[in-house]
């Protein structure tokens, strides 16, 4: 799925009024409807309270759309206005005069924060205040009634993006947004939903059509895509009946140290279970009996060095390498690296102290093959491209290591984003069972073994990190977040490659005739 910047969004709106012969008015309608529609679907009636407040642009015109179907519905509903400015939208006015046609009064007008409204736990907040617009700081009292808002502890419905939160910024004061438990945003998710320091001001979010020009969005290129199962399938290669291993590819995993071989046995797993048709580990002599006892599937080279990796020297052809899980970085692993990179000309990955090396030797970088996948969590991350000022200047800066050396970036976390060099893919899938130790060497693994297999280094690192992310997610339904450890994550790989193919069940549709108990 797309994920469109804000400027994209007013054009899509305006093209698709244009294109449809419809006035900004009856897009409007169409949002505020489709908003009404989600709410009376889940309230069927219920007399709970619902305050619905209102700015003065189109985002508050969308609320006053909502109110007043919701009131000639039935509901139990208060209208305010947060009158933060003297400019009112055109569409804001008429849906303006349109709500005072049907309750015959105007709603509460609010200035200030002396009198504000008084809401129950129970009651539902809808919150239309500011959208997309928002272009600078808020007035004080505006932050006052957000405070308000957390405070009655009742549950918010933000329209389009909790309000305060700009598409492309992280606040500076976190008061001056509305925390949402959920927000209902037009068309398209904002970049904000997936970034760590943005992500946090709504619980949940969901995406409702209002009929944007489909050619618009489908030919418009984004900055953002959202990378969920309609967008990995593409890229997903079946088998021929008359295919054996070797058209599956041999990857070579270099890593480990004394104490730290797990994380080479971790990543061949990775390597095998995602269909590569060899793997090779190349190891510290102390490797190589637990390695061969736990995993007989991988083969073993040995450096000549018992606790490290000293020389890499191997007599294989790999068709993909990965560098760096638990290889520390003692300098003569260093120096076995750099010798190594001066011959290589095989796809690569590299993770964990391989990037830890790149860290420390910048001029590294310039000797990586074209597309070389580095997989940093922020700490790493941090190393590569220095420290950022917020999560935008951190794509911001890992773009730029992206162009320089035409690198593929893996920022791990919580929505793993891949950069390659302006485009971001932002991966849906995954959880916080994820956070323990292991689990980024299986997708190094994951990656390699993808890479071997014949994918390209950008779709084998979508297509890897989106995997990954599905494993945790289907087991950890039976396993808990607490006890999910790196092993279950190449455990959940078949099951990841099953669910692609998996239809979703039909509804369940009641016999006519048939009662409920
Ligand atoms: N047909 C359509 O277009 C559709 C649009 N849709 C809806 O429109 C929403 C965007 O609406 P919007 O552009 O009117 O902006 P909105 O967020 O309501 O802000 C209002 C105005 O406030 C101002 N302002 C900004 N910051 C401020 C501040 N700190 N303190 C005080 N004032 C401030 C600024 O105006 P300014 O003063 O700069 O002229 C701004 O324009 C979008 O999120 C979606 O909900 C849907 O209906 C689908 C169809
Ligand atoms: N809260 C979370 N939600 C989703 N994924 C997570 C979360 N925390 C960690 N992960 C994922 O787990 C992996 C951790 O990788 P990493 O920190 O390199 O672990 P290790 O070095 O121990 O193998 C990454 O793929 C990351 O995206
Ligand atoms: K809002």
């Amino acid at each position: 799925m797309k994920i469109f910047s804000k400027e994209q969004i007013y054009e899509g709106d305006a093209l698709t009024a244009k294109k449809q012969g419809i006035t900004s008015t009856e897009l409007m309608e169409r949002a505020g409807t489709q908003i009404f529609n989600w709410l009376h679907l889940r309230m069927q009636g219920a007399q709970v309270p619902i305050h619905v407040f209102c700015g003065i642009g189109n985002n508050g015109g969308d609320g006053l759309v909502v109110a007043r179907h919701l009131i000639t519905h039935g509901y139990n509903v208060k209208t305010y206005i947060v009158n933060y400015s003297k400019t009112r939208s055109k569409d804001f006015l008429i849906n303006y005069e349109r709500i005072k046609g049907t309750t015959k009064d105007w709603p509460i007008l609010l200035n200030d924060a002396k009198e504000l409204p008084e809401i129950d736990e129970k009651d539902i907040i809808v919150d239309a205040i500011f959208g997309i617009g928002l272009n600078r700081p808020i007035v004080t009292w505006v932050k006052q009634l957000f405070n308000h808002f957390r405070a009655t502890k009742a549950f918010v419905l933000s329209i389009d993006v909790p309000s305060g939160l700009e598409t492309d910024a992280v606040p500076k004061d976190e008061e001056c947004v509305v925390n949402a438990g959920y927000t209902l945003s037009f068309q398209t998710p904002k970049l904000v939903f997936f970034l760590p320091e943005t992500a946090k001001y709504t619980v949940q979010w969901e995406v409702l059509d209002i009929g944007i020009d489909p050619e618009y969005l489908f030919t418009t290129p984004t900055e953002a895509d959202l990378i969920g199962k309609n967008e990995v399938l593409p890229i997903y290669k079946p088998r021929e009946k008359y295919s054996h291993k070797g058209h599956f590819g041999h990857a070579l995993v270099i890593g480990g140290s004394y104490g730290k071989i797990g994380a080479v046995t971790l990543a061949s797993r990775g390597v095998l279970t995602i269909g590569a048709g060899k793997v090779t580990a190349y190891m510290p002599k102390c490797g190589y009996i637990p390695l061969q006892s736990s995993f007989p599937e991988a083969m073993v080279i040995s450096d000549v060095n018992d606790e490290k990796i000293t020389k890499i020297d191997f007599n294989i052809t790999p068709d993909a390498v990965a560098f760096g899980v638990g290889a520390g970085t003692d300098a003569k692993t260093i120096s076995a690296f750099e010798a190594f990179l001066k011959t290589n000309t095989k796809p690569l990955v590299i993770d964990a102290d391989g990037i830890n090396i790149l860290a420390k030797k910048k001029a590294l970088l310039k000797s990586l093959p074209e597309n070389t996948v580095l997989t940093p969590h922020p700490k790493e991350l941090e190393g590569l491209i220095g420290k950022w000022t917020d999560d935008f200047d951190k794509l911001k800066k890992t773009k730029a290591l992206s162009k320089k050396y035409k690198c593929i970036v893996v920022i791990k976390g919580a929505n793993t984003i891949t950069v390659y060099g302006d485009k971001l893919y932002v991966n849906a899938t995954g959880n916080p069972s994820l956070a323990t130790a292991g689990t980024g060497d299986v997708l190094t693994g994951m990656i390699t073994g993808l890479i071997a297999q014949g994918y390209d280094a950008l779709a084998a690192t979508i297509f890897g990190v989106y995997l990954h992310g599905k494993s945790a997610d289907l087991l950890v339904e039976e396993l808990g977040y607490q006890s999910f450890i790196a092993s279950h994550v190449i455990e959940g790989i078949p099951l990841a490659y099953l669910d692609l193919f998996k239809q979703p069940e039909p509804p369940q549709v009641e016999e006519a005739g048939e009662e409920e108990n």
